[in-house]
């Protein structure tokens, strides 16, 4: 199943560098097992902003709900999730 989520990155300003560093990096790590599984399939950065679109392929709302709640920016992030489903007039076969 399909999601387009929305992740809006908050972090709290008095967040101390090494921490905020440290956060990033594991989530950068945690973001590329995902996507060599095939879970995370689109990361596109929102152009201005310190934000993402991503496109998730998982079972369905329960794995991507414990995906994103052990995402380690998880507790900073603003997240949006809108399921997809196919269109009738999408011309690419793998679209489900
Ligand atoms: O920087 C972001 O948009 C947050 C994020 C998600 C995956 C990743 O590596 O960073």
């Amino acid at each position: 199943m399909l999601f387009h989520v929305q992740m809006d990155v908050r972090l709290p300003h008095d967040l101390p560098d090494e921490t905020a560093s440290a956060l990033k990096q594991k989530e950068r790590e945690r973001a590329e097992r995902l996507q060599r599984e095939g879970k995370w399939r689109h990361l596109w950065r929102v152009a201005g902003r310190y934000a993402n679109v991503s496109i998730f392929d998982v079972s369905g709302p329960q794995e991507l709900h414990e995906i994103l709640s052990g995402l380690p920016l998880f507790p900073f992030m603003d997240i949006a999730v809108t399921p997809l489903c196919r269109h009738p007039s999408s011309v690419h076969a793998d679209d489900r």
